[in-house]
């Protein structure tokens, strides 16, 4: 079993959840491999701990972020609209999704940085700097989660997963999130607030991730959920000194359905202070060819998801709606032993 949070959440069906939490400092290498791979199939979704991030570069970048949504709302449009890189106000992707939130979606690369950071910051150089500090970390982070996921799978190159992030083309990227508070400076405005006596003020809603391996770090402020495979959405308590893992729907993919991407939203209920989430998605390059690993089928298991490149799943993904299940779209439909009819007629 994967060692559990010590203090299991209660859902509103008072069923008890442990948050998988995984100590990258203890246990030797086979033992924490064992550790993630389990955490990867039961939940796609665990909480890291002596993650070797620095917390310098961590406060750093959560300066330049407080900063930048502090700012008037003309002076943050400059740096929009997100399209889908910049910034963005209550409008997710293209596609009419709408949620309670602003965020800054960056390009991981230090060029594209650059470019972007002279309509954030009123000192480019530094927001640059610290931002490419941010992604350096927190990859190297996600490198070493997938090496131990390639350990724990027993694949022949065990550095395959990681290897699509590390490749000098990764297309990965990182959002910035900001939850606003219910109430912000006038505190009568709490009573007169629609909805500041529910739970309901979706800030995000509900989907997965399209790329490889997300790691989120949020402030202290609370939000965060996982949808569990029996419906249940489990809070996730927030914990601003580590970081959360999250499978995407491409090492879904990649590990033929072993492991599965984990279905997440958060809400913005907290009623004085703002949320602000960091979330590095790791992805391949676009021309990336993404299948099932050898080492993931056999006769028993056959291939779930035809070949796809990156760049390919992620112009489909651009045309869903955020609660799709994009990975459906590219499931083999002609397996015999996946196809629905021969189960009946069995
Ligand atoms: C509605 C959408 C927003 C999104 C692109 C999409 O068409 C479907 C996937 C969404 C998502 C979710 C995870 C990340 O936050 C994101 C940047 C991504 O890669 O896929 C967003 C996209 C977005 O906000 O542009
Ligand atoms: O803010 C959060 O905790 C979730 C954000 C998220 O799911 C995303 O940016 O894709
Ligand atoms: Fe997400």
């Amino acid at each position: 079993m994967v060692v559990p949070s010590p203090s299991p959440m209660r859902t509103k069906k008072t069923k008890a959840v442990g948050i998988p939490t995984i100590d990258l400092s203890t246990y030797n290498r086979s033992k924490l491999a064992e550790l993630v791979v389990e955490a990867c199939e039961e939940y796609g979704f665990f909480k890291v701990v002596n993650h070797g991030v620095p917390k310098e570069v961590i406060a750093r970048i959560e300066e330049e972020g407080f900063d930048f949504f502090a700012k008037p709302a003309a002076e943050k449009q400059r740096a929009g609209p997100a399209s889908p890189f910049g910034y963005g106000s209550k409008n997710i992707g293209r596609n009419g999704d709408m949620g309670e939130l602003e965020y800054l979606l960056l390009q991981s690369n230090p060029l594209s940085i650059s470019e972007t950071s002279n309509a954030v910051s009123n000192d480019p150089t530094k927001f640059s700097c610290v931002v490419n500090d941010y992604i350096e970390a927190v990859k190297e982070l996600a490198c070493e989660v997938l090496d131990l996921v390639g350990e724990g799978l027993w694949v022949s190159d065990k550095s395959v997963f990681s290897g699509f992030i590390r490749d000098v083309q990764s297309d990965s990227i990182l959002r910035l999130n900001h939850y606003p508070p219910l109430v912000d400076k006038d505190p009568s405005a709490k009573l007169a607030h629609p909805c500041a006596n529910n739970n309901t003020r979706i800030g995000f809603g509900e989907h997965s991730d399209p790329q490889i391996l997300t790691i989120l770090r949020s402030n202290d402020v609370g939000g965060l959920q996982i949808s569990l495979y029996d419906g249940l959405w489990v809070p996730v308590p927030p914990d601003s000194n580590e970081f959360f893992v999250m499978v995407g729907d491409v090492l879904q993919a990649l590990t033929n359905g072993r492991f599965q991407s984990v279905r997440h939203r958060a809400l913005a209920n907290s009623v004085t202070k703002p949320r602000m989430s960091m979330v590095y998605f790791g992805a391949p390059s676009l021309n990336a060819w993404i299948s099932p690993l050898p080492e993931m089928v056999s006769p028993q298991k056959p291939s779930l998801y035809k070949p796809f490149t990156w760049g390919q799943y992620k112009k489909a993904a651009y045309t869903t709606r955020l609660g799709d299940s994009r990975l459906d779209n590219f499931k083999i439909t002609n397996n015999p032993s996946t196809c629905l009819d021969n189960l009946v007629d069995q």
